[in-house]
């Protein structure tokens, strides 16, 4: 194996302690640049088996997963590695939180399977709206969610870069999808906006391009954060001044979204102190306090009340008579009745 092929490049978050060992490509970049926005490169290691071990890892996750981990510890103290700013969560033992979920291998686990909300009820979702009979594009709105879920489900499995887009692009495309059923809601059944299609199929080639050129997690934030306020925007108009009555819906699903924001922002900032207090707490207790879940299951529940709500609009347009009921008395679907009311 030449030199080059074994070259291992070693990053490390420039605000938190994740490190991530990859191969020589700029695509194998740890996915540690979205949670902070920026990495560094902190080292240049080369050892042929670890690198065998990384490539094989990478045909699976969960087995990547650890291989990243052994590589790490094992490089510690490989030569070639810059000072660094902080002690290596790696070689403490103990890694950041976040997109990087306790790299000990239980604790990511949260926010893996955390992503299940995002998945089985907006695909119960779609196949619902389909029996019903109900436009495509809410079709589409349910699947897009199901497949931001399973891009955050592969990308926390994994830590890959072409994962973590996996992840992230989708929450662009799904959020123009919702745009779409929310502007469009008030027109007649089945009707087609072109431009509007066009000019959200081109914000979202835009986006992607830029991202991939530029690969600034910011860039991303901003564009997701102005399309759900495109939708907070239209959801106010419309429960104030045309179905007041859909308020409970609309405000609860804004509430959920906007706490798991909050999680996020909470989680972002206080990473290291939150990580700390986690090692001291009961496994159990730790587990729960894993805020990029709670991010995960109220960001998912806040999308599908959204899809919802957005649902419940447009069918009562459509005098389809919709009812939001509770599956359990717990969850909420919308059921619509076949015939149309006079
Ligand atoms: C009226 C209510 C509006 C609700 C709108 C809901 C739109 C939902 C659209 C798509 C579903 C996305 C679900 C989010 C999944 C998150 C997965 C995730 O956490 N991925 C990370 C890795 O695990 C990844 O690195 C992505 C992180 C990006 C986070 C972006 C945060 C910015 C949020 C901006 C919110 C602005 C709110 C403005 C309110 C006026």
């Amino acid at each position: 194996m030449g030199v080059r092929s074994t070259q291992l490049f070693k990053y490390e978050c420039r605000q938190c302690s994740v490190t991530v060992v990859t191969g020589p490509s700029s695509r194998e970049r740890p996915a540690a640049r979205s949670h902070h926005g920026s990495f560094q490169q902190a080292g240049i290691l080369g050892q042929p088996d670890v690198h065998a071990g990384l490539v094989r890892g990478k045909l699976c996750g969960f087995l990547l997963h650890r291989r990243v981990l052994q590589t790490d510890t094992r490089l510690g103290s490989s030569r070639g590695t810059r000072p660094r700013r902080r002690p290596q969560a790696s070689e403490g033992g103990a890694p950041a939180c976040l997109f990087h979920p306790d790299l000990s291998w239980g604790r990511s686990e949260g926010n893996t399977v955390s992503n299940l909300i995002m998945i089985i009820p907006p695909i119960a979702g779609a196949i619902q709206t389909f029996r019903d009979g109900l436009e495509v594009r809410y079709i589409f709105a349910f699947l897009g969610l199901a497949a931001v879920g399973v891009g955050s489900w592969c990308f926390h499995m994994t830590l890959l870069y072409e994962m973590q887009l996996l992840d992230e692009l989708p929450m662009i495309y799904s959020c123009c999808v919702f745009v779409y059923c929310l502007y469009e809601c008030f027109k007649q059944e089945n009707s087609i906006h072109h431009l509007a299609i066009v000019i959200l199929f081109m914000f979202s080639v835009i986006v992607t391009v830029v991202y991939l050129q530029w690969k600034e997690p910011v860039f991303h934030q901003v564009m997701y954060g102005a399309l759900v306020g495109c939708l907070v925007l239209r959801a106010v108009f419309i429960v104030t001044w045309v179905y007041p009555w859909l308020r409970a819906l609309a405000y609860t699903s804004l509430t959920v979204f906007l706490m798991g924001f909050l999680l996020w922002n909470i989680d972002n900032i206080f990473c290291d102190t939150l990580r700390d207090a986690r090692q001291k707490l009961p496994p159990v207790v730790g587990a729960v306090t894993q805020l990029h879940a709670w991010w995960h299951i109220l960001t998912g529940l806040g999308s599908y009340l959204h899809i919802l709500f957005s649902l419940q609009t447009r069918t009562t347009y459509l005098k389809h008579r919709p009812k939001v009921k509770f599956i359990c008395g717990m969850w909420p679907v919308v059921h619509v009745e076949t015939d149309k009311a006079s």
